[in-house]
């Protein structure tokens, strides 16, 4: 697929929402990393308290220009570097407690209704916590920010993905700890890090586990490793979703005439309804799209797959749900129609029980975006 192909000229159109207006949307968040999502101060602030040496920039502003810049890199190896330092502040339960409610508490300011947060057990044991007091202090915190979020008068509901690391060996052990927690904060699992050399069916054994349990679980595939991943991900292990999954585009065809063929992986995918957690400006940062108005998101749309719009990492590319939008209302001329089509799908996707998904559609979102389309006829 050419570049040019997919380019829409006219970005914005005239029923463009505003930023406030997207600001103000309810939207859906699946694919956030809770080690991606600090605030710089607070990383100043737990490394001060922990004893934390390594940081790079003490001053909160220069600190996150500099993950901004070091995540901009270009690879997701060296992408996933910075994640050192997020990780290295996020050893302590009390640190634990404040990023998770910090992290709700952003999320619902910026008008994000429903997350599901995920974050890697294994990577929080260095100060002696054990596996079980990492989980129930993120419980905790994202308790605790849904509390403040209702105080100032958000509302927002969250919910834990344990990741396991793909270059490790813990994925079965994690798998089961998803599994102790599930109906008590935790939604469902996931495996990241590097994809290139790690692929999926090397933890078989924890997605069959899951499977027999009748659990939920998202496989980051087809980012920086294309359909082969994407393949194993779901006819090997039987993913739910696709973390990222913005590869799939490998198997889609645009003639010069406009008309579009769908390799078997690509049809499976848009036929079954996989949802595809896309991140925009984390695949800019790590080299899998060039620009927001190349990325595939626009195909995909215009095609309707089940595609979703997530943030990833908050703190590496300096954004949130909102600039998301900005973006993609920039570069594809959306409207609150879309994005309504875009929570949606990210509300039917999520791992919470289905009563649940329909009423957060039925009595938050679509009520939202109704009243928000309805304000021209005031205005
Ligand atoms: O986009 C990503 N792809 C693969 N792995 C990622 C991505 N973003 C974050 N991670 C890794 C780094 C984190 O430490 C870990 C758990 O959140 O997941
Ligand atoms: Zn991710």
């Amino acid at each position: 697929m050419t570049s040019e192909t997919h380019r829409n000229p006219t970005a914005r159109a005239a029923n463009s929402p505003t930023p406030e207006q997207i600001h103000r949307a309810p939207k859906v968040l699946l694919h956030d990393h809770l080690d991606g999502g600090l605030r710089p101060a607070t990383i100043v602030d737990l490394a001060r308290e922990t004893g934390y040496t390594q940081l790079p920039e003490t001053d909160p502003g220069k600190l996150g220009v500099w993950f901004r810049e070091a995540a901009d890199s270009g690879s997701l190896e060296r992408y996933l570097e910075t994640f050192s330092h997020t990780v290295g502040v996020m050893q302590t339960r009390d640190a634990l407690v404040r990023v998770a409610a910090e992290c709700a508490e952003d999320l619902a300011a910026d008008g994000v209704v429903y997350a599901e947060i995920r974050y890697a057990p294994e990577q929080h044991l260095e100060a002696g916590l054990t596996l079980e007091e990492v989980v129930e202090a993120v419980n905790e915190g994202f308790r605790e920010g849904e509390r403040r979020a209702q105080a100032s008068g958000h509302r927002i509901r969250v919910g834990a993905l344990l990741t396991a690391m793909r270059h490790a060996a813990r994925a079965l052990e994690i798998a089961e700890l998803a599994n102790r927690y599930r109906d008590l904060g935790v939604v469902g699992f996931d495996i990241a890090g590097a994809e290139a050399g790690y692929p999926p069916t090397r933890h078989l054994d924890a997605f069959e586990y899951l499977k027999r349990e009748n659990n939920h679980f998202t496989i980051h595939a087809g980012e920086a490793f294309g359909l082969p991943s994407i393949w194993q991900a779901l006819q090997w292990c039987g993913a739910d979703r696709l973390g990222h999954g913005v590869r799939i585009i490998d198997d889609i065809e645009v003639k010069d005439d406009g008309s579009v063929t769908l390799g078997r992986l690509a049809a499976y995918v848009r036929d079954k309804r996989v949802p595809l957690e896309l991140c925009p400006s984390s695949n800019l940062q790590t080299g899998a799209a060039s620009s927001y108005a190349d990325h595939p998101i626009g195909l995909l749309r215009k095609l309707q797959f089940r595609a979703t719009v997530n943030t990833d990492n908050r703190l590496m590319s300096g954004t949130s749900m909102s600039r998301e939008f900005e973006h993609l209302v920039d570069a594809f001329g959306y409207t609150l129609d879309d994005m309504q089509w875009f929570s949606v799908n990210a509300m039917k996707s999520a791992f919470i029980p289905f009563d649940e998904r329909l009423a957060m559609i039925n009595d938050v979102i679509k009520p939202g975006y109704a009243t928000l389309k309805s304000e021209w006829l005031f205005r």
